[in-house]
This record gives structure tokens, sequence and C-alpha cells, in this order.
């Protein structure tokens, strides 16, 4: 089976990409997989900016092709953030419940109707022999007043799927991964990526 490298180590979302690119022929390894893959600081102002930093510094150090996923929560009631600072919204211990509990604290006055919020992901395809690629992908939802469901991870508890009338943390994992941001960055990126690998191959 061919395999590809997440640059990750998000326990979440690399459960995520293994469903995702199973079904599409591919293994996946993250870097819970190599003990000394180093810690990319992620000091850009932008998701795309972030997950360029990643994969091209994983693809440096491995020499072979890498994905680098940037994600976060945009809650417009709050200007945007948590934003690229989704991971460590209440701190550098980057806890899920702090995070979702510092949201559900900011918005505690905020109605319904103004808890508008999508979950946004940037995907970027670094490898030494070529460009990178980026591609996006987002879906939209509102915060709930408390946190609701199990599954999942990060801020999924608290952000409400109207479509599917529940809680992203509710739906199964086959669900959220027919609807996610990063199900839909992951289409984008499939466009590209026959091309990509025919292009790697060449130059090998
Ligand atoms: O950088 P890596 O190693 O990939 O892992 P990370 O957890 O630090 O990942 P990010 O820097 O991209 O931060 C994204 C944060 O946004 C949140 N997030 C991203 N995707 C999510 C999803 O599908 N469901 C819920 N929360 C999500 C979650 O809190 C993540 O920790
Ligand atoms: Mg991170």
């Amino acid at each position: 089976m061919k395999t590809v490298i997440i640059a990750t180590k998000n326990k979440g979302k690399a459960k995520e990409f293994e469903s995702l690119f199973h079904s599409r022929g591919f293994q996946v390894q993250t870097l819970l997989d190599f003990e000394d893959a180093l810690d990319v600081e992620e000091t850009g102002t932008t998701f795309e900016e972030n997950a360029i930093l990643k994969a091209e510094a994983i693809s440096k150090m491995l020499g072979k092709f890498v994905i680098g996923d940037d994600s976060g929560l945009i809650v417009d009631a709050l200007d945007g953030r948590p934003g690229v600072y989704s991971a460590r919204y209440a701190g550098e211990a980057k806890s899920d419940s702090a995070n979702t509990e510092k949201v559900l604290q900011e918005l505690k006055d905020v109605p319904e109707e103004k808890r508008t919020a999508r979950f946004y992901c940037a995907l970027a395809l670094a490898s030494p022999n070529q460009e990178t690629i980026t591609v996006s992908g987002s879906v939209e939802g509102r915060i709930t007043n408390e946190p609701k469901g199990t599954n999942g991870f990060g801020y999924d508890p608290v952000f409400y799927v109207g479509e599917k009338g529940k809680t992203m943390a509710e739906l199964k994992s086959n669900e959220k991964n027919e609807i996610s941001h990063r199900a839909n960055a992951l289409h984008a990126l499939e466009e590209k990526l026959d091309a990509f690998l025919e292009r790697e191959a060449t130059q090998l």
C-alpha cells in the first residue's frame, strides 16, 4: 500500500487522516510514529502559513513528501478567535477542555443567533522535489451553550452542525469525516494529488 506522512502530533487528527486516506488506498504515518520528530514552531499568522511550516520542516527532515494540517475554530462573535491559536487558546498546556470552557465563557452573554462559527483546515503538501501546494476546507456551525458528545476532539463537543442537528462530538467518526473541514480540504487536495505524485515519480 502507498504511504503518506502527516506532520501532526495530534491523535485526533491522526485518526481522522487514517480513515480518510485508507478509503483512498493510502496508509498513514504521523509524527506519533517518529520518536525524534522535531517540534515545528507555529509562528505564522494564517492557517496556510502554519501548514506550510509544518509540512516543509518535516519533509526536509525526512526527505519525503509530507502533508501538514493547520486547523482551528473561527467564532464570529469573537472577531475570529481562537483562530490560529485554537490549540493553545487557554494556555500552552493545550487542553481541549480548558479551550472549550474559555470559548463558552467568552460567549456566555451572546444569544444563539450570534453564535455562528466555522472550523477551517489548511493542508500543505510539501516535497524536497517540488513546489509546496496548499488547499483549504471549512464547515459552518454554531457554538452551543454546553459541551455535548464524546467523539472527536478539540472543540467538537461545542460545535453544533445544523444540517445534522447534533454537535460534531455526537456524530460518528464516519459521519464527521463526510462533512468536516478536514474532509473538505482533502477533497480539494485530491484534485491535485495525482499530478503531484506523477511529478514525484518522474523526479525520483
Ligand atoms: O500542530 P499539530 O501537531 O497538527 O496538532 P495541533 O493540535 O497543535 O493542531 P493545530 O496547531 O492545527 O491546532 C488546531 C486546534 O484546533 C482545534 N481543531 C482542529 N480541528 C478540529 C476538529 O476537527 N475538531 C475539533 N477541534 C479541532 C483543536 O483544538 C486543535 O488542537
Ligand atoms: Mg499545532
